[in-house]
């Protein structure tokens, strides 16, 4: 048995579930991010890695980005706005920081696998994806992949798709976005 046959399930999965995410949720998002003044972006595990690698091609593009809970990461303030990935929606740290951007007046954009979870009802904007979180047995969708696998990847290829959409907005390119990269390596 191949690997071919596991990379062709992964984005077969990939497929279904991207085009399942509902359009008028993404465009609001990106409405939201274009707006924006500062954007700052939170999540945990495998979700937080894939919220680190949207605020790095948000700073390529010449946005103000930041990754909650880094040393130089600054004050989030009206104008602002947090994207928050939770599977579950439930998470307690990652639902206090998105009551607390709220009460700062930010925005907030939740990534979610769950449609009625509590991080839900506090985002300005939820784009839900339908793949399982991590605890499956509590998740009304299915994936053959272990835990939150298909969201955190369909975070990552529906982030890099709205990067695309703001480049083509802000008529970015890849030379311009190159020398913001870090001459440090
Ligand atoms: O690391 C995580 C992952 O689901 C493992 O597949 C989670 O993102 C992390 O545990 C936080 O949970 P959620 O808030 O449900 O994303």
């Amino acid at each position: 048995m191949g690997i071919r046959k596991y990379e062709n399930i992964v984005l077969d999965e990939l497929n279904t579930t991207l085009n399942r995410i509902d359009e008028n949720a993404v465009e609001e998002a990106i409405r939201i991010l274009k707006q924006a003044n500062k954007v700052f972006v939170l999540g945990l595990g495998r979700t937080g890695l894939m919220g680190k690698s949207f605020a790095m091609r948000l700073m390529h593009m010449g946005k103000d980005a930041y990754v909650v809970g880094e040393t130089i990461t600054p004050n989030l303030e009206d104008g602002d706005v947090l994207i928050v990935g939770s599977g579950s929606g439930e998470t307690k740290g990652l639902v206090q920081m998105a009551e607390k951007a709220k009460s700062y007046q930010g925005r907030v954009i939740a990534l979610t696998a769950t449609p009625n979870s509590t991080i839900t009802r506090i985002a300005d904007v939820s784009i839900v994806i339908q793949a399982p979180t991590k605890n499956k047995d509590e998740s009304d969708f299915v994936s053959v992949q272990p835990m939150a696998s298909l969201y955190e990847q369909s975070i990552l290829l529906l982030c890099d798709s709205m990067i695309l959409e703001l480049m083509d907005m802000a008529e970015e390119n890849n030379d311009e976005m190159f020398k913001r990269h870090s001459n440090l390596e």
